[in-house]
C-alpha cells in the first residue's frame, strides 16, 4: 500500500465509498496534527496553520491551491491575518477518503 505522501489522488465517483473506521484510524495516525470535525454532516480533516503575517499566510494559501490543482482534489481554505484554516473532505462522497488524508500529509510537507 502506498504511503499517504506518495498516494496520487484518484477521481471519486458520486456515491463512492467513504473510508472505513479502520482506514480512518490508520490514516489519522499518519497526520497527527489534524483533527476530524463534522462540517455540515460530513467528516472533515481540519488544521490551522499560523504565520508571522498576512502575506506569509497568503503565500501558503497559493501553494496549497497549486497542490490542489495538481491533484485535482480541493480544500476549503479560510485565510486570516497570520493564519490559514485548511479543511479536507470529499464532497462527491460526503465524507473522508484516502485522498483527503494524502492531501493533509502533502499540506504538512509545504511548511
Ligand atoms: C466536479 C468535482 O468537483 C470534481 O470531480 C472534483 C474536484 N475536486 C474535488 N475536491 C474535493 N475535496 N472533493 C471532491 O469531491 C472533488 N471533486
Amino acid at each position: 500500500m502506498d504511503s499517504l505522501i506518495t498516494h496520487k489522488c484518484v477521481p471519486c465517483e458520486k456515491g463512492g465509498l467513504v473510508a472505513t473506521a479502520e482506514e480512518i484510524a490508520n490514516f489519522k495516525r499518519q497526520v497527527p496534527d489534524w483533527e476530524i470535525v463534522d462540517v455540515q454532516g460530513n467528516q472533515t480533516l481540519k488544521r490551522v496553520f499560523r504565520f508571522k503575517n498576512f502575506k506569509q499566510a497568503l503565500t501558503f494559501v497559493n501553494r496549497v491551491g497549486e497542490l490542489a490543482e495538481a491533484e485535482y482534489h480541493h480544500p476549503t481554505l479560510v485565510l486570516g491575518w497570520g493564519r490559514v484554516e485548511v479543511l479536507w473532505t470529499t464532497q462527491k462522497i460526503k465524507g473522508l477518503h484516502k485522498n483527503d488524508f494524502s492531501m493533509a500529509a502533502k499540506t504538512d510537507a509545504l511548511v
